[in-house]
């Protein structure tokens, strides 16, 4: 193996505790996100996922324990270092619609601009290489309020590749989109990660979809998270209790949910 494929450990926790004020919603906490790993965080509504992503990107306080990004804690990070290590994509992200593409996209070089927020060279490099990744240079001019929700997650997606971040994370995605522009979407995540050596964490209902196409799954089910690649997960017997039985259940040969 070379130093270039070499796999290392990008986030890690330990004995982590997740929740609210006077809710905790799941403990002793330990995942493991390596270097070009697509990872779906999996679970039914309400069981957490949101709230895992958002502790991993230190949008909130753990309850109790520590999480590590390339062996320092975050707790150590100030919100500028922060930016430097993980962007975030959430489906609802608040931004103005009068902005265009390339506009959008160079967001995510705010963490590396001048107080001025002048774009050097380098920052439009980046921007550019991001708009080619995704495929919408072509875009670049288009107001972002005359764009298909698809091509809108592009754009989104762009400006967390501008940011150069060694990790992203994303809030479902897929939200929004139909069968084929789901599948687009997390074959692009996939091919991100391949091309780029940086890992992708994102919740999603989709689970067929994930255990397909993911490296990793994090299941969050009833205050425990686990994390486990989608063959070992298949194996478990885990996916059989997720949902109540009268409706639906998980057929392993198939690898897939069906309706009863
Ligand atoms: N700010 C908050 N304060 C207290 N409880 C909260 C807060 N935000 C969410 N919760 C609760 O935490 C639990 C987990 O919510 P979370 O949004 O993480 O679930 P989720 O798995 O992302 O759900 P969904 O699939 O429906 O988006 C729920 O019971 C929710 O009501």
């Amino acid at each position: 193996m070379n130093i270039e494929t070499e796999i290392k450990s990008i986030l890690k926790t330990h004995q982590l505790d997740i929740g609210y004020a006077n809710k905790l919603i799941a403990k002793n906490i330990s995942v493991e996100i390596n270097t070009g790993n697509l990872i779906a965080v999996i679970g039914v509504n309400g069981s957490g996922k949101s709230t895992l992503l958002k502790t991993l990107t230190g949008d909130l306080s753990p309850k109790k324990g520590e999480i590590y990004l390339q062996q320092k804690n975050i707790t150590e990070l100030n919100t500028a270092q922060l930016s430097h290590f993980i962007s975030v994509v959430l489906t609802d992200t608040q931004f103005s619609h009068n902005l265009n593409v390339e506009e959008l996209v160079a967001l995510g070089r705010q963490p590396y601009t001048n107080w001025l927020g002048q774009l050097s060279k380098n920052d439009k490099l980046e921007i550019n290489k991001a708009l080619q990744l995704l495929e919408i240079e072509e875009k670049s001019l288009s107001k972002c309020s005359d764009l298909s929700d698809g091509q809108l997650q592009k754009v989104l997606l762009a400006r967390a590749i501008a940011q150069n971040t060694p990790l992203i994370f994303l809030d479902e995605p897929t939200t929004h989109l139909d069968l084929y522009h789901k599948i687009f979407v997390f074959k692009l995540l996939k091919k991100l990660t391949r091309q780029t050596e940086k890992a992708i964490v994102f919740a999603t209902h989709e689970i067929n979809l994930a255990l397909q196409l993911c490296d990793q799954i994090i299941l969050v089910n009833k205050g425990e998270i686990i994390q486990k690649t989608p063959e070992e997960l298949i194996k478990s017997n885990l996916l059989q209790e997720l949902f109540p039985k009268d409706l639906v259940a998980f057929d392993a040969s198939s690898k897939s949910f069906r309706v009863l």
